[in-house]
């Protein structure tokens, strides 16, 4: 678990981060949603430790991150796979040697036992036998399949993933998410996505903190958002006519107003749903 305590960071004059306190728990995809500029970036780059908050507590399973000496942060980050926008592969590498990179960096495993666990991941992100491809040779979704798999080489217990769906298309998308979510029930990773894509916020929102203005102003999980009043969410998250005619969808689902089978036709407007507020309002 990583627990934030009153997080706060600015730049200048300029308050970024405005005393955020969350916890994300294990086993969940916590996504970090919130318009251009609301801090989210700051944020995730506060935790894994590439800014000094200014005040506030990071406290990774016990061990407060934000009082640890360079060496003592050198462990924790030991345990954190990134993976950052574009994939950020080394273009002059193979899939195999970009892979392979963490593993010689942080371990002292033969050659034979790097390997093994390169091949692991890659069959775990279903790239068997790409090994000696070049970044250039790959579409965007094998490069963010590759990005996966060099994050979670290290058996991390933290992953963080800025915009995984940037320039996918919607189909490629969910299968990234889907990947995303199963490793992180799978191996029990606590893991932080920072996104804008409204569908991964549906379909692995385990719990979802939208930030307003360096605030938290939100949290919840994929079913609370659709009954939430919190007016600024629901004009940012459902933004569009489409999207609040899904929304009005998913809270008949929810409500048990529409069967399972999306059988619509004895639904009247008499059946429009009660709402239920969202436990953190
Ligand atoms: N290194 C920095 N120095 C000064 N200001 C910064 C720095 N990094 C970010 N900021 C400012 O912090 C604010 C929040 O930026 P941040 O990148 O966290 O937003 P964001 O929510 O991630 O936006 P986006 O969704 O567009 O990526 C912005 O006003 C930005 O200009």
């Amino acid at each position: 678990m990583i627990e934030v305590k009153n997080l706060r960071k600015g730049f200048a004059d300029k308050t970024i981060l405005k005393d955020v306190s969350v916890n994300m728990l294990p086993g969940q995809c916590n996504l970090i949603i919130g318009s251009s500029g609301s801090g989210k970036t700051v944020f995730m780059k506060c935790l894994v430790g590439l800014f000094q908050p200014d005040s506030g507590d990071i406290i990774y399973d016990g061990k407060n991150f934000t009082k640890m000496s360079v060496d003592q942060k050198k462990e924790i980050r030991k345990e954190i796979g990134m993976l950052f926008q574009g994939s950020a592969l080394f273009s002059s590498m193979t899939v195999e040697e970009n892979i392979i990179f963490p593993l010689d960096m942080f371990t002292r495993d033969s050659r034979k036992q790097k390997m093994d666990r390169v091949n692991e991941v890659l069959n775990r992100v279903n790239l068997e036998g790409a090994n000696k491809k070049f970044p250039a040779e790959l579409s965007g979704g094998m490069m963010k399949r590759v990005g996966i798999a060099r994050a979670i080489v290290l058996n991390p217990k933290y992953l963080f993933v800025d915009e995984p769906n940037s320039g996918l298309d919607p189909q490629t998308s969910g299968l990234i998410d889907q990947l995303i979510k199963e490793i992180t029930e799978e191996y029990k990773i606590t893991t932080i996505v920072n996104t804008h894509d409204m569908n991964s916020v549906m379909e692995i929102g385990d719990h979802i903190i939208y930030m307003y203005q360096g605030e938290k102003e939100w949290e919840g999980n994929n079913k609370e958002i659709i009954f939430s009043k919190n007016q600024r969410l629901n004009e940012f998250i459902f933004a569009s006519e489409f999207l609040r005619d899904a929304k009005d969808m998913r809270m008949l689902e929810e409500t048990g107003k529409i069967a399972n089978d999306r059988n619509m036709e004895d639904l009247t407007h008499d059946d429009a749903p009660e709402l239920v507020p969202s436990p953190s309002e």
